[in-house]
């Protein structure tokens, strides 16, 4: 792949790190997420590994989320491989029989929000300024079922329904407060909390661990694997609306005005 997004390592504890690496903001792009994707069934199958660390190798940036520039202006062809791509990393980071652990260096919004959302514990670094949410609801566009049934998994029904409504970014402390992230610590305790939680983790028999992960989480997997083609459908007839390319500009002029 042309821009080495991730690195990994496989320590003798079987636990990797991954480290997303696409500056300026780790946006979540088609060469990202594939990349992603292919990284996480290289783990997944090796045998050696029973865990991974997500975390960032950019300062202040877990993850923007969605490469916004990936639902603008492209034709359907694109918006469909993009939208696949996108279900493929979810149903495969949610679905891992691996121990999860995302350590959230930074701020996390949206589709970033959702990657550290399908981890199975959420450390975060105790930093007001950092924020985490999904706001797809202030760029005009709606978070699909699954994100919503990921979010809800975590925080329940009314923390996500009024978040959700408002596309609230919550600031770290008050994410830790509703759940949505499991635990605050400095940040640069954040890698050594993550290794010790994983260790927690990686205490218990593998295959008891995984069966309850299943049983946890199967439903809302099986729902997206059982609409996938219709879930794509609804992505391109929403996001193909000439109302939703402008507010997608419209966002995107806006992060840019913000800097001058
Ligand atoms: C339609 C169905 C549902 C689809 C679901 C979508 C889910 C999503 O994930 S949508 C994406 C939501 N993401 C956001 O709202 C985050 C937007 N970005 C930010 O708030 C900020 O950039 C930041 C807090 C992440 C970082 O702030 P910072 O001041 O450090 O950097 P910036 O100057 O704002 O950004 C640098 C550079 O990166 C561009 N950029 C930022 N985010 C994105 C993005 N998600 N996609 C594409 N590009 C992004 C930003 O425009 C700047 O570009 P320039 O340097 O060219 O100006």
């Amino acid at each position: 792949m042309a821009a080495a997004t991730l690195a990994r390592r496989i320590g003798r504890s079987g636990v990797a790190v991954m480290k997303f690496k696409s500056p300026p903001v780790n946006s979540l792009s088609l060469e990202f997420l594939t990349e992603f994707s292919i990284s996480l069934e290289k783990l997944e199958n090796n045998r050696a590994c029973r865990g991974v660390i997500i975390t960032s190798a950019l300062p202040k940036i877990f993850s923007s989320g969605l490469d916004i520039t990936e639902m603008c202006g492209k034709s359907i062809e694109h918006y469909t491989e993009f939208w696949r791509a996108v279900q493929e990393m979810w149903l495969r980071l949610y679905g891992s029989n691996m121990v999860t652990v995302a350590a959230v260096n930074g701020s996390s919004p949206a589709g970033g929000c959702l990657i550290a959302l399908s981890c199975d514990y959420r450390i975060m670094a105790e930093n007001p300024k950092f924020s985490i949410g999904l706001n797809e609801a202030q760029l005009g566009i709606v978070a699909p079922f699954w994100f919503k049934d990921t979010f809800v998994n975590v925080v329940g029904h009314r923390i996500a329904e009024r978040s959700l409504q408002l596309g609230s970014l919550h600031p770290a402390p008050e994410a830790h407060k509703l759940g949505l992230v499991d635990e605050l610590v400095p940040e640069e305790k954040l890698m050594e909390k993550a290794a010790a939680v994983m260790a927690q983790w990686l205490a218990l028999p593998d295959h008891a661990r995984q069966l309850t992960k299943t049983m946890m989480r199967k439903a809302v997997l099986d729902r997206l694997v059982a609409h996938r083609e219709e879930d794509i459908k609804n992505f391109i007839s929403f996001v193909s609306k000439e109302s939703i390319q402008k507010s997608l500009r419209m966002y995107m002029e806006m992060l840019k005005k913000k800097k001058s």
